[in-house]
């Protein structure tokens, strides 16, 4: 699940180049308003205690009964109560039985019924360990709902934030300390109805049988002696907490570091820094061992100190046990119970520490989901929004300006129409914000002034999934997920048939290519797509998108790293299969201008050409001709493009543009 989740958010790329992601129908079992009480409670007022409070309203709805949604999750906790209510009644019943065994035992004329009683201990024993067994049972089968419904909802979280969240931090960062806590809230659940819960309970009857069997004396002392035995627990817990802190802070730099220097396997390699990352790691391993050694001696004092307060309150209250049946006021029966049962419930408490460390720091790791869970995607659906009608797929940028940051204006007073059912190609250079005018169109982020339109539609007003259906991206480097070949060529197209995605990869040259691996279209492309080349990977994502049934492409830099056969296969290829659809290619290879059907040159200082390749490169004094020139000379394909722009500059065009109107006005400005 936790892999599925980080190939997913790895997959989520610059922009979700497939609509599809939707499609993963969840359907979350928690009540909602769980999470909305959450969210309305401020952690940084009391950091953490309603972090702990939090935790408890995420978990409530497995251990309270009848506050889950689900009848059958409900049911399930009834009968975890039920079997604790059993359980429980065996577990005191044994002492008891004890105690009239002793007794007897210690009586002449009752010593021969006393080993009912002692069968009695046994029988109650043995049924204590079955229910018990069965409780462990039905606890897991809850805590495993739990974990699945809450990674579920932080799956489907993750899924609606922005760009900005996902790439903003490291995502294997964000992949940590998801994983870890919902592990933590997983392990605190169990803690909460494996242990607190009986605990509590083990407390209250406990005191109850003392009052009953020993007296008020023993009762009082029982209580001071656990009082003071949960004090002293919480108080060193507290106080070790800096110190388990800095544990995991070490604990996550060691696994992020790990992470990242495998990730980057080729840098190390290429710039010889094995040393130089063993290092690292080294040290941050070293601080890890330091604090965990430190935190492990708090521990020993921490332990020593417990088993201190209770064995003070154990022996006094031994002490006026032995005075009392020196009186003849207590039986030795008596004795044996009060032992018994400050011995039962002195079981977990020594595990108390333990689950309130646990708790304290699971608390910290939590905070970190909670954080994510806090964030809420910038780019929401309007309240009004209403679906997209497709009609050809115009685009306009209307007066719009756009910067990352308040700070940095990378747009400014941009009004360009890329005109429907067009091949149009977008030039400008480097860095001028032709990918973000893509992050726009897709509306991963909103501009700060203008509009953009689709078929004369503003995107804010339209429901997202709607438009973004319609559109298709090639993003400059392309991804794969870690799945079979097929599977990645028919992500988002699954009503696609096999001959289908034949055809296209006939077309891309890549149908041989598949052919020759062991398993066809069966292969696994290795993670993030490794088992295939640069150009092969982009080829990949470009037949991926010609199967999608969206209407709008956009190709970011669609052939950087093909051969100029390839290329030439992938223009004609997209040429083929594009059936009328808009696409927007960005490209600073001026010669695959020859193949679209109109040029947008746009520069930083807001100057724009548009027309066709042929034709702007004519006009001599047009901008786009001069890049055109210095491209022609520069470029090492220039022999190439020589020769070709013969043919691209006056026949490609002209044949490309059959069934497009001859009148396609150039626009200068
Ligand atoms: N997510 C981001 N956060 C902040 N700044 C960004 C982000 N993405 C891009 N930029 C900045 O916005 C500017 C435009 O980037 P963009 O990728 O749109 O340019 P481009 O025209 O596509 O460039 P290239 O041709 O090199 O791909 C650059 O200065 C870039 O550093």
């Amino acid at each position: 699940m936790i892999r599925q989740g980080q190939k997913t958010l790895n997959n989520i790329a610059k922009f979700r180049s497939f609509s599809q992601l939707p499609l993963y129908n969840f359907n979350v079992q928690s009540k909602k308003e769980d999470l909305s009480l959450l969210e309305k409670m401020d952690p940084k007022k009391n950091k953490d205690l309603a972090t702990k409070l939090r935790i408890l309203q995420y978990i409530k709805p497995y251990i309270i009964p009848f506050y889950h949604q689900d009848k059958e999750i409900n049911k399930t906790i009834l009968k975890s109560y039920g079997y604790m209510f059993l359980s429980k009644s065996f577990f005191y019943a044994g002492p008891i039985s004890l105690k009239y065994a002793i007794n007897y035992l210690a009586s002449a004329s009752l010593i021969s019924q006393a080993p009912i009683f002692i069968i009695g201990y046994g029988l109650c024993y043995s049924a204590y360990v079955f229910f018990e067994g069965q409780r462990n049972k039905i606890l897991a089968h809850i805590s495993q709902n739990a974990l699945r419904e809450i990674s579920q909802q932080t799956y489907e979280h993750l899924l609606k934030l922005d760009p900005s969240f996902h790439f903003g931090d490291s995502q294997r960062q964000t992949i940590f300390d998801i994983t870890k806590a919902q592990k933590a809230i997983e392990s605190n659940l169990k803690s909460v109805s494996s242990f607190f819960i009986p605990f509590i309970s083990d407390v209250v009857l406990s005191s109850v049988f003392l009052l009953y069997h020993c007296g008020p004396f023993v009762f009082l002392s029982f209580l001071m002696t656990y009082g003071g035995y949960i004090w002293f627990t919480f108080d060193l817990t507290n106080s070790r907490r800096k110190g388990m802190g800095l544990q995991k802070k070490y604990e996550r730099q060691a696994d992020f570091t790990l992470s990242e220097t495998l990730s980057n396997y080729y840098n190390v390699k290429y710039y010889s820094a094995e040393k130089f990352e063993i290092n690292r790691y080294t040290s941050i391993l070293e601080n890890y061992k330091n604090q965990t050694i430190e935190n492990q001696r708090t521990l020993a004092q921490l332990n020593s100190g417990q088993r201190f307060v209770f064995s003070i309150g154990l022996t006094a209250n031994m002490i006026y046990g032995a005075y009392k049946v020196q009186k003849g006021l207590m039986t030795a029966g008596d004795i044996v119970l009060m032992q018994s049962l400050m011995m039962q419930v002195l079981q977990p408490l020594f595990f108390l520490g333990v689950q309130w460390r646990e708790w304290t720091n699971s608390a910290l790791d939590i905070q970190r989901l909670f954080k994510i869970m806090d964030t809420k995607p910038k780019i929401q659906n309007s309240p009004n929004a209403v679906d997209f009608v497709y009609n050809g797929g115009e685009i306009e940028f209307q007066n719009i300006k756009f910067g990352y940051s308040n700070d940095k204006v990378i747009i400014e007073n941009m009004n360009v129409t890329f005109g429907k059912g067009k091949w149009i190609s977008l030039v400008g250079e480097s860095g001028l914000g032709k990918t973000t005018m893509f992050n726009l169109i897709f509306r991963l982020y909103d501009p700060q002034q203008g509009s953009i339109l689709i078929d004369g539609q503003d995107i804010k007003n339209l429901k997202m999934e709607s438009f973004r259906q319609q559109i298709c991206v090639v993003s400059q480097n392309p991804y794969l997920f870690n799945d079979t070949v097929m599977s990645n060529l028919l992500y988002g197209s699954k009503n696609k048939k096999q001959e289908d995605v034949i055809e296209v990869c006939k077309k891309l040259n890549l149908h041989d290519l598949f052919m020759s691996l062991p398993q066809g279209y069966q292969t696994l492309v290795g993670e993030q797509g490794n088992k295939f080349s640069g150009g092969e990977k982009q080829r990949i994502s470009i037949a991926r998108c010609l199967l999608n049934d969206a209407q709008i492409i956009l190709l970011d830099e669609p052939t950087s790293s093909l051969d100029s056969l390839n290329e030439d296969r992938v223009m004609k290829a997209i040429e083929s299969l594009r059936n009328d659809k808009t696409i927007i290619m960005i490209t600073h290879r001026l010669h695959l201008n020859s193949y679209t059907n109109e040029v947008i040159y746009l520069t930083k200082d807001g100057y724009k050409e548009q027309g066709k390749h042929s034709h702007l490169i004519q006009e001599k004094n047009t901008r786009y001709s001069k890049l055109w020139e210095n491209f022609v000379v520069l470029d090492h394909t220039s022999n190439v493009k020589v020769e070709q722009s013969e043919d691209d500059l006056n026949q490609k065009p002209q044949k490309k543009q059959n069934g497009q109107k001859e009148d396609d006005e150039e626009k200068m400005e």
